[in-house]
């Protein structure tokens, strides 16, 4: 039976920076934010509920999702959050359950599920383990104002959206701490892949 490990981490934390490295080594990775992407494109269902919810100025001229625009409006809102959520996650999890499925067809052994919210939303009965991406406050912050260009205040409010980093370590199965050099995660990662013995 194929092993499906959960991978989860706060915003900026390096979950895309360890599952590069999980790829890199023939890993399938199930992307929550790439199938919460998909789920959105132009003409979908998902899209139309988003722009009857939270109006059509959140549609671009070209018929795509406004995303800055709706992560300004939901970040610090947390009724605003919700009701995005109820939107979007439905078809999230379909969208992941269906790669994860076309993934165990096609034999893999180790599925990597990379989903943000596993925690906030109550998914850890969709993985076997899970592994937390951690970084301390002041690195998650700072990676994160870099990385989208953000304000101090704009990141903190997108952290706080989010349950703390420290209290998802705590739940972990295996905690990568990402604070240091890229090498220093990796090695983390490689000793956790014998540990549980992860084939591709
Ligand atoms: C609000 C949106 C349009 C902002 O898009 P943007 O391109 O700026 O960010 P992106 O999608 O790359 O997400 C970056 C990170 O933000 C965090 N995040 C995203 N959505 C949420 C949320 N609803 N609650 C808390 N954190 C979130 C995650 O850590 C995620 O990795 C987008 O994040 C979205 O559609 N969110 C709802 C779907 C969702 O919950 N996605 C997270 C995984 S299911
Ligand atoms: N060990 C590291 N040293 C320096 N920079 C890093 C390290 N790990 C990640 N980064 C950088 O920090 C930023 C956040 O990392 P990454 O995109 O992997 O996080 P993430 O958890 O996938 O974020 P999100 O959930 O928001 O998509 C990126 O710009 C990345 O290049």
């Amino acid at each position: 039976m194929a092993a499906i490990i959960g991978l989860t981490g706060g915003i900026a934390s390096g979950k895309s920076t360890v599952s590069r490295l999980l790829k890199e080594r023939g890993y399938v990775i199930v992307d929550a934010d790439v199938a919460a992407r998909a789920v959105v494109e132009p003409g979908s269902q998902t899209l139309s509920q988003i722009a009857e919810a939270f109006g059509g100025s959140v549609i671009l001229p070209d018929g795509s999702l406004d995303r800055s625009r709706l992560g300004d409006m939901i970040f610090n809102n947390e009724e605003q959050r919700k009701k995005l959520n109820s939107i979007v996650h439905p078809a999230v999890r379909q969208f992941m359950m269906a790669e994860k499925e076309a993934a165990i067809e096609a034999g893999k052994e180790t599925i990597i599920m990379d989903i943000p919210l596993l925690y906030e939303s109550g998914l850890t009965w969709m993985v076997d383990k899970v592994i937390v991406v951690y970084t301390d406050e002041a690195t998650q912050l700072d990676r994160l104002m870099a990385r989208n260009d953000l304000s101090e205040q704009a990141a903190k409010v997108r952290i706080a959206s989010q349950m703390p980093l420290a209290e998802k370590a705590e739940k972990a199965d295996a905690v990568i701490n990402n604070n240091g050099t890229i090498e220093q995660t990796k090695k983390q990662l490689l000793k956790i892949i014998e540990d549980w013995q992860l084939t591709p």
